[in-house]
């Protein structure tokens, strides 16, 4: 029964489909919200500090990245710990050209990681704003940011600017690489938004049934 649907979703270029919770966070005016709706809306915003969080389903190749954009103020770094529970994926910002506060980024990072809830989780850094003459290379962000201390934990920095969209969709697919995907979080998805959560999948499950009735396969 399940590879006659298989079969069948195939058949008619439906994809198995992925959702993935990631966490977006980083100091403030690294860019984490101007990345969230540059991947969203292909449009430049103009963006407000983040008091609290922004929330947005990024669908790119056949997954759907769920990405919690988490305001950097120093009083709401507390907040993080909140969304860590079923974190797959972290995205850290850090901005590429603010010196002074690097070591203030490689504390942030450090301390976040060292909650129980995020053990192993892999770790995407986006080092934005690469479009600025002024901005460190990602390779020397590595090294300021102590990402080479971070033993068996996955993780990749990628050179970013959320102005041009430079890197982004390089990331994502590093984390659809590198973020495992568990059994239920796998659904058919045929035209996005329709059946990708996960609670339609009976009801799509019922759809193929019934097209399986009509189809003839060859
Ligand atoms: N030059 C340049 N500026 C950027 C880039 N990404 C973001 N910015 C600018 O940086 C400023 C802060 O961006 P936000 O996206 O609001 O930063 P944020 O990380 O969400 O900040 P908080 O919400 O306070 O945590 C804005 O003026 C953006 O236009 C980039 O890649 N290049
Ligand atoms: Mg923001």
């Amino acid at each position: 029964m399940g590879s006659t649907i298989s079969r069948i979703a195939k058949k008619f270029g439906l994809l198995p489909q992925y959702r993935l919770r990631i966490l977006m966070v980083g100091l403030d005016a690294s860019g984490k919200t101007t990345i969230l709706y540059k991947l969203k809306l292909g449009d430049l915003l103009k963006t407000k500090p983040t008091i609290g969080f922004n929330v947005e389903t990024i669908e790119y190749r056949n997954i759907c990245f769920d990405v919690w954009d988490i305001g950097g103020q120093s009083k709401i770094r507390a907040m993080w710990r909140h969304y860590f529970l079923d974190t797959q994926g972290i995205i850290f910002v850090v901005d590429s050209s603010d010196r002074e506060r690097i070591s203030e980024a490689r504390n942030a990072l450090h301390s976040m990681l060292s909650d129980n809830e995020l053990a192993n989780t892999p770790v995407l850094v986006f080092a934005n704003k690469q479009d600025l003459s002024n901005a460190m290379t990602p390779t020397e962000i590595a090294d300021k940011l102590g990402l080479h201390c971070l033993g068996q934990r996955p993780w990749y920095i990628q050179g970013t600017s959320a102005h041009s969209g430079f890197g982004l969709y390089e990331g994502l697919d590093w984390l659809s690489n590198n973020v495992p995907c568990k059994a239920e979080e796998f659904s058919y998805c045929s035209i996005p938004h329709l059946f990708s959560h996960r609670n339609d999948q009976n009801e799509f499950d019922l759809k193929l049934i019934e097209m399986e009735k009509e189809v003839v396969i060859t």
